[in-house]
């Protein structure tokens, strides 16, 4: 699939004819969108059933593969993206859903074919009146999807409620989420309604509800159950009418087994079940969602392609929330630098690379920024370390930027708050614990 042509993003399907597809300057395959810098005969793309190969045919401005240059004719093995004179494709073993459904921006919602999928399901569920449970990594859009299914619902005209049960410190969650009255505990100078007596005649989203303490749970399920709340020091329940969603980034028949989630919660709200797929899986959005934080955060600078090319290159762990936030980061650099477009060398090295996972990251995409732009690749030295000290020195000096406050570290790195916290443990770095405002 064609991602990015002449400065402008896109996601065009390719379809290979009998395994091939050859590709230059004029070819009907491309249409309306030519790119003047591709030769008339540029490069050829096979697809064996298995592996992308990709033969320069001796074109002027040459082929890179994953980066690198690829001398001509001799076929190379593309893996994620293919760069072909101001053109980037990107190798995709089934263009059929692109082809049908395309990917579409609603809002400032970027959707391809497999969201535009999930969220036929999600609003079939919503209409339906079914709770759903969304699974997914950190930073893939659950939230989002969380307030498609409130929107197709029938309590679309109540209130929406979104709730991180990883953020609240469990000392206080039963009353965070039922309620008080007043006098029930120090300081309760007058009633206060929780969270699902918020949600009333709404939707309540729960993301992390696996955070929730048991005895929590318990009294979560029995609200779902009987529709009543039981506030802190109430002697009689208030009815309640509300619609439930809830999200995880882990696999809840395990956290079942694992006795971390009761099993009759389980199959209160855990099914319908959903799931996001990363976007390391969904390349076909990257480049519209870079177009429309341009657009949205400088829209006198233009995107490079250099850029996006050194976004498809990376892994992404953090998701869409790690892309958005270190594309304004580019993007700020480069306004900074009063450069009239925004390019790889604005791109944070460590940007997007695999943060948390432990998987190997690619190197940031060499690319060739006419002789006026370039420069010595920055922090070129760091990349020779290993990758795990690298990931702590990195949450270190972030630590340290936003004062040891963990909410602000974890917007700073693009990732949720709960992810950080993880790496935290794992590195064993000691910072503040949760605390409300946290
Ligand atoms: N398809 C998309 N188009 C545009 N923006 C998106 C898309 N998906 C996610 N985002 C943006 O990315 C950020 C993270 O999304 P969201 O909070 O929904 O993720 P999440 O999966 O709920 O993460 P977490 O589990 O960490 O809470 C938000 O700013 C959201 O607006």
């Amino acid at each position: 699939m064609r991602l990015f042509a002449a400065g402008t993003a896109m996601a065009v399907a390719l379809p290979l004819k009998g395994g091939e597809l050859e590709l230059g300057r004029g070819s009907p395959a491309l249409g309306e969108a030519q790119d003047p810098r591709m030769s008339r005969r540029h490069a050829r793309i096979q697809f064996d059933g298995r592996r992308f190969l990709v033969t320069d045919l001796g074109s002027q401005n040459g082929t890179f593969v994953d980066g690198e240059p690829v001398p001509a004719n001799t076929p190379r093995e593309a893996q994620r993206v293919i760069r072909m004179g101001d053109s980037l494709f990107v190798p995709c073993a089934d263009v059929n859903p692109l082809e049908q459904h395309g990917v579409v921006t609603q809002g400032s919602f970027v959707r391809g074919p497999a969201l535009q999928a999930l969220l036929d399901e999600v609003a079939r569920a919503a209409r339906l009146g079914f709770p759903l449970h969304i699974h997914g990594e950190s930073g893939t859009g659950k939230e989002g999807v969380a307030r498609a299914f409130h929107e197709n619902g029938p309590r679309s005209s109540g209130p929406f409620v979104a709730v991180n049960c990883a953020a609240i410190p469990q000392s206080i969650a039963e009353r965070l989420l039922f309620g008080a009255k007043r006098g029930a505990y120090s300081g309760a100078d007058a009633d206060a309604p929780g969270y699902l007596q918020s949600a009333d005649g709404g939707t309540l989203f729960l993301d992390e509800v696996v955070e929730l303490d048991l005895a929590v749970q318990a009294k979560l399920l029995r609200a779902l159950e009987t529709k009543e709340v039981l506030s802190l020091g109430a002697a009689k329940p208030k009815t309640v009418d509300i619609h439930i969603c809830s999200a995880s980034n882990r696999d809840l028949r395990a956290l079942v087994a694992a006795g971390k989630l009761r099993e009759d919660l389980y199959f209160r709200i855990g099914r319908p079940e959903v799931s996001l797929p990363p976007l390391r899986q969904r390349p076909e959005e990257i480049a519209l969602l870079l177009q429309r934080e341009v657009r949205q955060v400088a829209p006198t600078l233009t995107l490079h392609l250099s850029f996006v090319e050194a976004c498809l290159l990376r892994p992404w762990p953090g998701n869409v929330r790690e892309l958005l936030v270190e594309a304004r980061s580019a993007i700020q650099a480069a306004l900074m630098q009063e450069a009239p477009r925004v390019e790889a060398r604005h791109l944070s090295p460590n940007a997007g690379t695999a943060f948390g996972s432990g998987a190997s990251a690619p190197p940031p995409a060499p690319h060739s920024p006419p002789p006026e732009h370039r420069e010595p690749p920055r922090e070129a030295s760091s990349r020779a370390k290993p990758l795990d000290d690298e990931e702590r020195t990195r949450i270190e000096e972030a630590l340290r930027q936003n004062g040891g406050n963990v909410a602000a570290t974890a917007r700073a790195l693009g990732m949720h708050r709960t992810q950080l916290r993880r790496l935290l443990e794992r590195h064993a770095i000691a910072a503040p614990a949760d605390s409300e405002q946290d």
